[in-house]
């Protein structure tokens, strides 16, 4: 990790607080539910494969939403949600490791783990089925998938350029998310995924994150080779339910 690159403020911060974290006392071991295949079963089925995010707030949202985590993953799932992702960040993203505790035990589908992950300890701060890696904040990249999958979490790598996404599969990723956010910015653009989809091997499971609004964006970024889209703001501003099944469902009245 690199801190003279110039990041926006909000990121600094981010980074700083998270190099802060204390890990976990003891080492997690997870049986973990496939997220590859729950996407795969949402496609079967005629969903749009989306992963809604419990996002109580960010650096670029106005306002904060303290809604029961558990209540707001019941709806995503009714909703028709492959599966979802829980903010642990607390200081920027209203997130903690409370909260995907309970969400994980309440539903059945796969809990990926969001949260800025510096340290291999920080890796056992709670279980979860998948753990985010941001390639761009990680020197050690193959050190923490290794340590990832040894605890039994499904690595999601997070790449926000073609470069990144060379490194992530140099270093063995197999889940992979793009941002459509840029990190340095925080600005969004859908055509950060077209691009770097179009170098990713067909045997990578490919996520769109990120700035996913409309059931146009949900074609568009699944027209492009999304194995699954990452939904947080437009899910969670307003009716969860109602805007999940908007995503889930933007095949069909297409
Ligand atoms: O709320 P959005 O634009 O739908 O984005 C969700 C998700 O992609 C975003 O929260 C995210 C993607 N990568 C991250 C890394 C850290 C924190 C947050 C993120």
């Amino acid at each position: 990790m690199n801190a003279s690159e110039g990041y926006a403020p909000a990121i600094e911060s981010i980074l700083a607080a998270a190099r802060e974290r204390e890990g976990g006392d003891e080492r997690v071991s997870v049986d973990a539910r496939s997220l590859p295949a729950a996407l795969s079963t949402a496609d079967a089925d005629g969903r749009v494969p989306v992963i809604a995010e419990i996002k109580p707030t960010s650096p670029t949202t106005d306002g904060r939403r303290d809604a029961d985590p558990v209540a707001l993953a019941e709806a995503m799932v009714e909703g028709g949600a492959a599966a979802l992702s829980v903010l642990t960040e607390p200081a920027h993203f209203g997130g903690s490791p409370d909260a995907l505790r309970d969400v994980r035990a309440a539903v059945d589908v796969p809990v990926l783990r969001k949260d800025f992950v510096l340290e291999e300890a920080q890796l056992d701060t709670v279980e979860a089925d998948a753990v985010l890696l941001i390639v761009r904040f990680l020197d050690d990249l193959d050190g923490m998938i290794e340590a990832a999958r040894e605890r039994g979490f499904q690595p999601l790598v997070e790449v926000h350029t073609a470069a990144e996404l060379d490194r992530a599969l140099a270093a063995g990723a197999e889940l992979v998310g793009v941002n459509n956010r840029d990190l340095a910015r925080l600005d969004v653009d859908l055509s950060t995924f077209e691009q770097v989809a179009a170098e990713a091997p067909a045997d990578v499971t490919l996520i769109a994150e990120s700035g996913i609004g409309s059931s146009e964006d949900a074609r568009r970024m699944r027209r492009a080779g999304a194995d699954g889209l990452l939904v947080g703001s437009a899910i969670m501003d307003g009716d969860p339910e109602a805007n999940t099944r908007r995503l889930t469902t933007a095949e069909v009245e297409a």
